[in-house]
């Protein structure tokens, strides 16, 4: 059998292909040179498994997309609390270069903004960081994420530098605030030769894959950063990710995503995929007019809104049945299915805690129960403490361990299966 995934993005690059809308940037005068066609997408999962089409090996700069992957950095470094005081978390509204400082704290607004990614270029390293070490912190730390070393396009890179007027700009105000230290010619050098890394779209669904997975790369298994830092960019992408279209991304695709000027979008979501799409010509905020058809396509298809509505789920109780032991004792089996969470648990609890009948035992079947995370564990587990209290015996069937019982708590019963009660009447 040949997966049908390939077949799909073949597909939904075709349906896109004849668009034509949109311009390339020539404010940094090497981007205008590229070929406008490109086209490219690659799906990269939580477990490694990529699938790409169209011209998904071209290499071009990765431009803004950086700006996320140096904010991971710069939190796994210093603490999301220390980088916060430094960088806001507030969508701007505005375009990516404005000149602009939050009013009273006079921080760069957010990490996705170039106020605020010169701010966390700088921060890579410390303040005493040789500029260059700076750089070569951060490319490697790239090339960690994406699993392959990553290079500069320096022909990019001296072309933007040598136009960076407006990032100079913003690199002085940033310096008269106080907000960085050091040379602010350093740090626009140093965040250009950051956007001038030379990626794929290959690379750019692992390098969003390993976002999905909570930090670790999907293919090495390597930590990169702390799941903290991934929810702390993940929440920022959502919400500053694609500049002064942020709702509009929000409402029609709805995934944590970053874009960047050279054409590419990078998008992410937790526990299930690592997206990447490549199209240079551009709409009016700087995000790739095809990129965005595609993007608004795999969310459809897909179900990659973070609001869409969960699936009917089943409910967490399959069975209850009630019997009395040979030696007259009433028993309550309750036979829980599925991914047990918050609801799940408060429907169990109030299951034990509504029976008004004496019950001297209660035995939990948990053999069709696939998880129970962590608050639904610790509700559980603490039910199972009162009930016991009360003098009712508990009994697990919980042959693979799925309720981690804490502790200090008392440990139920476990037993392999239900054969001991299979017989007994019915009460
Ligand atoms: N939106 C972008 O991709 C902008 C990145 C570009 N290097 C700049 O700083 O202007």
């Amino acid at each position: 059998m040949k997966t049908p995934v390939p077949d799909y993005l073949e597909e939904i690059l075709s349906s896109c292909a004849h668009e034509t809308s949109g311009a390339l940037a020539d404010y940094i005068p090497e981007l205008a040179n590229v070929d406008p066609d490109q086209l490219a997408v690659a799906v990269c999962t939580t477990n490694g498994s990529l699938y790409c089409a169209g011209d998904a090996d071209n290499a071009f700069t990765i431009q803004s997309i950086s700006k996320a992957f140096v904010y991971a950095l710069a939190l796994q470094e210093h603490g999301v609390d220390a980088v916060v005081k430094r960088i806001g978390v507030e969508p701007s509204g505005e375009p990516f270069n404005e000149l602009s400082l939050e009013a009273g704290s006079g921080r760069p607004l957010n990490p996705m903004i170039n106020a605020g990614a010169l701010t966390c270029h700088a921060l890579i390293g410390g303040p005493d960081c040789d500029p260059d070490e700076r750089f070569e912190k951060v490319r490697q730390g790239l090339s960690a994420f994406a699993d392959r070393e990553l290079d500069v396009d320096e022909a990019v890179f001296e072309s933007e530098l040598a136009d960076a007027y407006r990032n100079s700009a913003i690199a002085n105000m940033l310096r008269s605030y106080g907000v960085i230290d050091g040379d602010p010619a350093d740090v626009v050098r140093g965040y250009t030769r950051q956007c001038s890394l030379r990626v794929t779209t290959r690379d750019l669904a692992r390098m969003a894959a390993t976002l999905a997975h909570g930090g670790v790369q999907p293919a090495t298994g390597e930590r990169v950063v702390d799941t903290d830092v991934v929810r702390q960019v993940l929440s920022v992408m959502m919400t500053c990710g694609m500049y002064d279209a942020a709702g509009d991304w929000m409402t029609s695709c709805g995934f944590p995503a970053k874009s960047g000027v050279s054409g590419g979008i990078l998008g992410a979501l937790s526990g299930q995929v690592g997206l990447a799409t490549f199209s240079p010509r551009l709409d009016d905020h700087g995000n790739s007019v095809r990129g965005i058809t595609l993007c608004r396509r795999l969310s459809r298809d897909m179900g990659l809104h973070i609001m869409n509505s969960p699936e009917e789920s089943q409910s967490a109780v399959r069975r209850d049945r009630r019997m009395r032991t040979r030696d007259g004792h009433l028993v309550r089996i309750l036979s829980l299915q599925g991914e047990l969470r918050f609801s799940g648990a408060e429907l169990v609890l109030r299951e034990i805690a509504e029976d008004d009948t004496d019950l001297e035992r209660l035995v939990l079947d948990l053999r069709r129960v696939s998880s129970i995370d962590r608050v639904a564990g610790v509700m559980i587990a603490e039910g199972l403490r009162r009930v016991q209290q009360e003098g009712c015996r508990v009994v697990l069937v919980d042959p693979d361990g799925v309720l981690k019982v804490p502790a200090e708590h008392p440990a139920p019963e476990r037993v392999e299966h239900l054969d001991e009660y299979r017989e007994l009447p019915r009460v």
